[in-house]
């Protein structure tokens, strides 16, 4: 077992789940998209920290919890049940190891193809007696998160003052749109107590961002997420399983010519308590190319990036570790660390 130290994370309090020292960390940003000032407040948000937590977002907790029973019985079920749905390639069941490039981490997935014509009913089929509650749940899921991912990026349009409210949007209503589907469960890990007492951390899920246009993550009251500060520490997000977090992804750092931040993140493991999460990435056609919009450059303004389309920053994305710089390499002036 690999146990990070971690002088850098803040606590909570196990009773309140309020942090431990406030002071010392910001907010998390919070759009409540029942309130007429979200569009603004959400734009600040993928500015300044390319994250933020969505409230009264209109999907129904009855989707949601079905969603979670039928993936806790599929995480629950026989290890040669699960097996039969993997290995990852990159679609299926994967347990600890995350893509191709040696990334592993305390964590079981169900990686799926969104597009309609993927194999994901084969996948579903191959450890389900009775497929259909499980697809149409995933199906009615993505469904709604996606049409709420479309209304957060068309907000974003319209406070950027973009001519195309439907810019951002439109690519993953495209047909050909990559998104993908993702369902996390991170097992609790008894022996890490020890190390917890001596502030150590067992990663669930390696730091890196996530290389679409948009991430909707929702999870159970399991805390383990944590995201990186501009001074490089990392925060632990309380979790709240109502509630949706979203992510900036590197497209649309790339589309907004860096202006939105895609946000470095990561999970660590409970000793205790198991984490499930569940996150659609939003992900443009194969073909699109990924390149600043020309409306949002002022007079004299350069592309930071290079130009590329998305099957060409996939197919170098996902030759990648976890925690590789990706859009470094797509850099005019390199940043690479
Ligand atoms: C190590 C990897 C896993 C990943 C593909 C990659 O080579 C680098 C990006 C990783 C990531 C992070 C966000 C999503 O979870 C994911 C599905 C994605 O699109 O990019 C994963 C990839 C994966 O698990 O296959
Ligand atoms: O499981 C989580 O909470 C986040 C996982 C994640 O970042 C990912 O799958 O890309
Ligand atoms: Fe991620």
């Amino acid at each position: 077992m690999v146990v990070f130290p971690n002088p850098t994370t803040e606590q909570f309090d196990v009773k309140t789940c309020k942090p431990v020292n406030r002071l010392t960390y910001p907010a998390i940003p919070l759009i409540d998209l029942s309130k007429p000032d979200s569009k603004h407040l959400l734009v600040k948000a993928c500015q300044d920290f390319g994250f933020f937590k969505v409230v009264n977002h209109g999907i129904p907790m009855k989707l949601i919890n079905k969603l979670e029973s039928e993936a806790t019985e599929f995480f629950s079920s026989p290890q040669s049940v699960k097996e039969k749905a993997g290995p990852p390639n990159p679609f299926g069941y994967g347990n600890k190891n995350i893509g191709r490039n040696g990334d592993v981490g305390w964590v079981e997935y169900l990686l799926l193809n969104t597009k309609p014509e993927s194999d994901y009913n084969k996948i579903i089929s191959s450890f389900e007696e009775h497929p259909e509650s499980f697809r149409c749940v995933v199906d009615d899921y993505v469904r709604a998160v996606k049409k709420m991912a479309c209304e957060l990026l068309e907000f974003m349009a319209d406070e950027l003052k973009l001519e195309q409210r439907n810019v951002f949007s439109k690519l993953l209503m495209d047909e050909q749109s990559d998104s993908v589907f993702r369902l996390n469960y991170y097992p609790p890990c008894p022996e890490l107590q020890e190390h917890e007492i001596k502030g150590g951390n067992l990663i669930g899920f390696g730091e890196h961002t996530d290389p679409q246009i948009i991430s909707v993550l929702r999870s159970n009251n399991t805390s383990g997420l944590e995201i990186s500060l501009r001074d490089g520490s990392w925060m632990s997000v309380p979790p709240d399983s109502e509630s949706f977090f979203i992510n900036v992804g590197d497209s649309l750092q790339v589309m907004t010519n860096g202006r939105f931040k895609s946000i470095k993140h990561r999970v660590v493991a409970n000793s205790k308590k198991s984490r499930m999460s569940m996150i659609y990435f939003g992900g443009p056609p194969l073909n699109e190319k990924i390149t600043p919009l020309a409306s949002l450059l002022e007079r004299d303004e350069e592309s930071l990036y290079k130009e590329f389309t998305w099957f060409e920053y996939k197919k170098f994305s996902f030759n990648c570790p976890l925690s590789h710089n990706r859009l470094g390499f797509f850099e005019k002036i390199s940043s690479r660390y």
